[in-house]
């Protein structure tokens, strides 16, 4: 197997380093995105309070970050119709996910390395979440090891469900300690990022030259690995070798449920669901690997009619809103995901920042749910979702 040279950040990022001089640098300074009300504004917030150079890797993409934008886009041309007298009464907002009975369903995404968005990182995050009554879906390329992460979710709710964020690793070994952790730290299913074959080609933090984390943060997952130096960290590899057949030996290997992340062709959402998945997250990874990706709301209706309800159906990128919620509901997702909005509740203000976005969307939800006419999250439907100044495009 190969391994992928870029995963492994290199070289310290300052501030002076993130010069913004150029045209398209200035507009992504803009923040110019459809985030609204208390979102934006934590947005706003973040982008303040953060060391520019990070403030870019978590709101960065690949390449031309044409993914990133049509994530967002793809929802504003959207528009749902609502059923009227129905009597469905308010909404019904939990949903049943693989390991999480009774849940949100806006499930945190998993993202890297929260303390730099603030110090108390993970920990805070998975609070947060589990005070919302949200899964958190915590990166094996956190800054606080998963048990850390799932005892503080357990902490404010014993039930709180976390999943687990898994690169396969070319080293099995290497992949098999990863999943025993997340196992002995209560972890109830693992997330199988499968849209990283190599890691990938991030514009602006090449501009910035950030390729490592700053001293005293650090991979934590990643520590104590079998092949390394007692202490030492090894960096996350990503590798191209990897097949179906990997999948496999992994499900083999652990009782946990298996969802894969990153499936944006359909017959791809087939070939998991024969493999015996118990989940797909249909997802271009925030536009951060390949740039000419659909937005994944587009890529969602083909997904769920080759899913044909045998598993749930994720969706994540782009979602800000209980409207944007309520659309990929209503094209067949199960439940959401949301990745850059907990990033900048948590940068803006902590636990209490990150706390506030999921309150935020679980209540947009119910609200725009109800609006919709319907008594909970399976009873939105793909008729009641319209283009917005043209036909209806299903
Ligand atoms: C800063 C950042 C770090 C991310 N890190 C990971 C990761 O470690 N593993 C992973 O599978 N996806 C990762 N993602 C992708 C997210 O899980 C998710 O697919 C994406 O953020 C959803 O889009 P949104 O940010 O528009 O909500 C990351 C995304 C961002 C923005
Ligand atoms: C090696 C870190 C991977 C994080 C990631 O998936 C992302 O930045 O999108």
């Amino acid at each position: 197997m190969t391994r992928s040279p870029a995963p492994r950040l290199r070289g310290a990022p300052t501030r002076q380093a993130a010069q913004r001089a150029t045209p398209q640098a200035a507009q992504e300074a803009s923040g110019t995105g459809p985030a609204t009300g208390l979102l934006a504004r934590l947005r706003d917030q973040a982008r303040a309070r953060l060391d520019p150079v990070h403030w870019d890797f978590f709101e960065g993409g690949a390449d031309g970050e044409r993914a990133v934008a049509e994530n967002e886009a793809a929802f504003r041309r959207l528009a749902l119709l609502p059923r009227v007298l129905r009597g469905s009464g308010p909404a019904r907002t939990t949903v049943d996910l693989p390991g999480a009975p009774d849940t949100l369903p806006v499930v945190v995404a998993p993202t890297a390395f929260h303390k730099l968005a603030h110090p108390a990182g993970e920990a805070a995050t998975a609070r947060a979440a589990a005070a919302a009554g949200a899964v958190l879906t915590t990166s094996m390329a956190s800054t606080t090891a998963v048990g850390e992460v799932a005892a503080a979710a357990r902490a404010v709710r014993p039930e709180a469900a976390v999943w687990f964020q898994l690169y396969l690793q070319p080293e099995p070994a290497v992949t098999r300690e990863l999943v025993r952790r997340a196992e002995a730290a209560g972890c109830t299913a693992l997330v199988v990022t499968v849209d990283s074959p190599v890691f990938g080609r991030r514009a602006r933090d090449d501009r910035n030259r950030f390729h490592d984390l700053p001293p005293g943060y650090a991979a934590e997952n990643m520590r104590d690995l079998p092949g390394g130096p007692p202490g030492s960290t090894r960096p996350i590899a990503m590798s191209p070798a990897l097949s179906w057949a990997d999948l496999a030996a992994l499900r083999a290997a652990t009782r946990l449920p298996v969802l894969v992340k990153g499936v944006l062709h359909p017959e791809d959402a087939r070939i998991a669901v024969a493999e015996g998945v118990a989940g797909v997250v249909v997802s271009n990874h925030g536009g951060r690997q390949l740039d000419a990706a659909p937005a994944a709301l587009e890529a969602l209706p083909a997904v769920a009619d080759a899913v044909a309800g045998r598993v749930p159906v994720l969706l994540d990128g782009g979602v800000r809103s209980g409207a944007d919620v309520v659309t990929a509901l209503a094209l067949g997702a199960t439940a959401v995901g949301v990745g850059r909005p907990v990033l900048w509740g948590l940068a803006a203000d902590g636990e209490r920042g990150a706390a506030r976005v999921l309150a935020e969307l679980r209540e947009q939800t119910a609200h725009v749910l109800t609006l919709c006419g319907s008594a909970d999250c399976a009873g939105v439907t793909r008729d009641q979702v319209v283009r917005r100044g043209g036909q209806a495009p299903w």
